[in-house]
């Protein structure tokens, strides 16, 4: 849909809304300065304004477009949409409906409606919402072949928002991730191994406000170069999202746990390693001042996952697991990662051998794998947390 025309971006915002006054007022002002970090991020010339409860983006007309996908790109955004800005009068709305319904003629589907809303005071203009909608609509269908008015479920709908001092007219309403703008919440440890899961679920915490401290666990033999560039880019997918915040890696060395894991532990193997991968992120949330640790995990997708299993392994921390994709298929998991663009990264061959035993149990219980896993195994989970190293992204 083109509007022409239009030369701002109209942003509304997700959950931001249903905060107090002075929370959302602070919400809105971070959401402000997330969506100018990433307008900064892809060299888009727009000024970015917060005004009553939206945010507005003003661009060239050639730019309009790049900047509507940066805010519809922001955690905390609903939706955005390009629209022309006229003077709040009758004629000038519905000559700016009737020279949008002229540019979509084509690509108007069969079926249209035109909505207009009118905000702020409401003595502000001579007209009301309803008389817009008669009169933008019959100029919409003079402008249109052969149309059709459905109001409820339209193929097009031809909007307007009026305010006191001036009026946006748009025919687009390009989806945002919703959620709250990003550092609205502590600081979480996200397990990214680089899969298909992992990146899904740092970004699900990330668009509920929460900053991820990325960590990757460098898995000797059982994980390998190609490995850690499948974490490393998923990582980098996500700070797109983020150019703002810190999101370099803490990179754990943990290949000498796999090998004596793998020599000395039998089919309980994975959930001791998970045991550890949880003991590990604990400390790194502890010196990174974050209050849980996220994964990528959901009930029943792997072995080690089933919810007996899950049970067992996150007793090993103290703070909190999220684990976001917990009800979640695989097949939609799988879409998410397409949508937010993680997946191209997540499906390169690894190549790494495989730690998980034949015979994996399915049904510990937290005495089954202490007696499986070697006795200093929180120890040596500390000592390879004292020794990440920080791969900057
Ligand atoms: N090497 C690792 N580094 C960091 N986190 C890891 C690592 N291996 C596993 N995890 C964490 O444990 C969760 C479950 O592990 P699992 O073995 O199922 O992951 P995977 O199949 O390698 O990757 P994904 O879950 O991302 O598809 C992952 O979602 C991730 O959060």
């Amino acid at each position: 849909m083109r509007q022409p025309g239009a030369d701002t971006v109209l942003v509304r915002h997700a959950d931001v809304g249903v905060k107090s006054g002075k929370v959302q007022a602070e919400m809105e002002r971070r959401l402000r300065d997330n969506i100018e970090a990433i307008v900064r991020d892809r060299g888009i010339d727009a000024e970015v304004e917060r005004r009553w409860s939206r945010i507005l983006l003003h661009a060239d007309a050639d730019e309009i477009d790049a900047a509507t996908d940066a805010a519809a790109d922001t955690f905390g955004v609903r939706s955005a949409s390009p629209a022309a800005v006229v003077p709040p009068e009758k004629g000038p709305i519905v000559d700016a409906l009737a020279r949008s319904a002229e540019a979509n003629a084509d690509a108007a589907g069969d079926t249209f409606a035109v909505r207009a809303r009118r905000a702020g005071n409401a003595d502000a203009h001579p007209f009301t919402s309803e008389d817009l909608e008669r009169e933008g609509g019959a100029t919409v269908f003079d402008a249109l072949e052969d149309p059709e008015v459905d109001l409820t479920d339209p193929d097009t709908t031809f909007s307007v928002e009026c305010r006191e001092d001036e009026a946006f007219v748009f025919t687009e309403k390009r989806p945002g991730p919703g959620g709250l703008p990003l550092g609205s919440q502590a600081k979480v440890v996200a397990l990214v191994s680089g899969g298909i899961d992992s990146p899904v679920a740092a970004w699900e915490v990330m668009k509920r406000g929460a900053p991820i401290v990325p960590v990757y666990l460098e898995l000797g033999d059982y994980g390998g170069p190609d490995h850690e560039a499948r974490a490393m880019e998923t990582v980098r997918r996500l700070a797109d999202y983020a150019p703002n915040f810190d999101m370099s890696v803490r990179k754990v060395p943990a290949g000498d746990v796999m090998d004596l894991l793998a020599e000395e532990v039998g089919p309980a193997r994975m959930l001791v390693y998970r045991r550890f991968m949880y003991r590990v992120a604990e400390h790194v949330a502890r010196e990174a001042d974050a209050t849980g640790i996220v994964t990528g995990e959901a009930i029943g997708q792997k072995s080690s996952q089933t919810a007996r299993n899950l049970g067992a392994t996150s007793q090993a921390a103290d703070l909190p697991i999220h684990r976001p994709l917990l009800t979640m298929d695989k097949s939609d998991i799988t879409e998410r990662a397409r949508d937010i663009g993680t997946f191209r990264d997540s499906t390169i061959p690894a190549g790494c051998n495989r730690i998980a035993p034949d015979y994996p149990e399915t049904n510990a219980t937290l005495e089954i794998v202490e007696n499986a896993e070697p006795d200093d195994l929180f120890e040596r989970a500390a000592e390879a947390a004292r020794n990440a190293t920080v791969v900057d992204i």
